[in-house]
């Protein structure tokens, strides 16, 4: 794991495996990923790709059935029950898929920003000071009174973002955050987390259909069947005339052993079935049809 040392969330080779009754349903089919503190990254892929079952491991909400999972020096697989409610409670912040899990309905945004810290067991001064300072640094700071009956989607999320991170976590992951909400709210939610990223130096996992969301995030990981598949990382470029642009670039992704899926409409083009051939260039390597 020598060159991974640096990263703050290392996944390899991750298997989650869904037992119910005679049914097996492997989510997780060896899946790779590393996100280096500081980063935010969106996660893409179909419905039933398995982001949702990585960001719940990422959690300590759920555990891998196999392979490896590192968030800061936690090893997700062996972490004992106790461990496991210190990294729930300090090291990650979650916002859960559906809005009104994450909320609880007879609290207000500043109760509700307080109860995980109560847990923590903050004294009530900093937790006043911080639950304050959160739901301002969100856009919601005069709305602390209110219940979530009384917000809009866009402001509930924005009052779950603040929940998740009222423990100062340096990782917080959001499943679909932007789900529920329209094009405009999602967009403000979606800045909100940037700025949780940027300002507060959060590294962030988010969850994401909207392809909207991902074009604005660095780095955007597809998972497809359980796995990695592959990559795709933004930069912004100067032209010549001063003018900047932002090039996307995707890559595939590559295991430990070399393994890397090839997209299949690259398949489909070139007819390539079950064996390939490989030649090794100087520069690059080669996969032709086996004819
Ligand atoms: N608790 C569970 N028990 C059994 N199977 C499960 C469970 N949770 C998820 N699965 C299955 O694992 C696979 C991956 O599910 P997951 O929810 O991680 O996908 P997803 O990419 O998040 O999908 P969506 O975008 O629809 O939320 C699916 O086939 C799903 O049916």
């Amino acid at each position: 794991m020598s060159a991974d040392a640096a990263a703050l969330i290392v996944c390899e080779s991750l298997v989650r495996i869904y037992q119910t009754g005679p049914v097996e349903v492997q989510a997780l089919q060896g899946l790779d990923l590393v996100v280096d503190k500081g980063e935010m990254v969106a996660v893409v892929g179909a419905s039933g790709s398995g982001k949702s079952t990585l960001l719940s491991i990422l959690a300590g909400v759920d555990a891998p059935t196999a392979g490896r999972a590192r968030v800061e020096q936690w090893d997700l697989l062996t972490m004992s029950r106790a461990d496991r409610v210190r990294y729930r409670r300090h090291t990650v912040g979650f916002v859960r898929q559906q809005t009104a899990s994450n909320l609880i309905p007879y609290l207000t945004a500043q109760q509700m920003v307080d109860l995980p810290m109560t847990a923590a067991r903050t004294p009530a001064r900093e937790r006043r000071q911080r639950s304050a300072d959160l739901l301002e640094a969100l856009g919601v700071g005069a709305l602390a009174g209110r219940r979530p009956g009384e917000l809009s989607g866009g402001q509930q999320m924005r009052v779950a973002i603040a929940v998740a991170l009222a423990n100062q976590p340096h990782v917080l992951l959001a499943d679909e955050p932007t789900g529920e909400l329209d094009t405009a709210t999602s967009a403000e939610v979606f800045g909100a987390l940037r700025d949780v990223n940027r300002d507060l130096g959060v590294t962030v996992v988010v969850v994401t259909h909207d392809p909207a969301v991902s074009g604005q995030v660095e780095r955007t990981v597809s998972i497809r069947d359980g796995r990695t598949s592959s990559e795709v990382l933004r930069r912004t470029a100067t032209a010549d005339d001063g003018g900047t642009h932002v090039i996307a670039e995707e890559y595939a992704v590559m295991d430990r052993a070399g393994r890397i899926q090839v997209p299949r409409d690259y398949r489909e083009a070139l007819a390539l079935t079950r064996r390939v051939r490989l030649a090794l260039e100087p520069d690059h390597i080669t996969i032709r049809p086996d004819a």
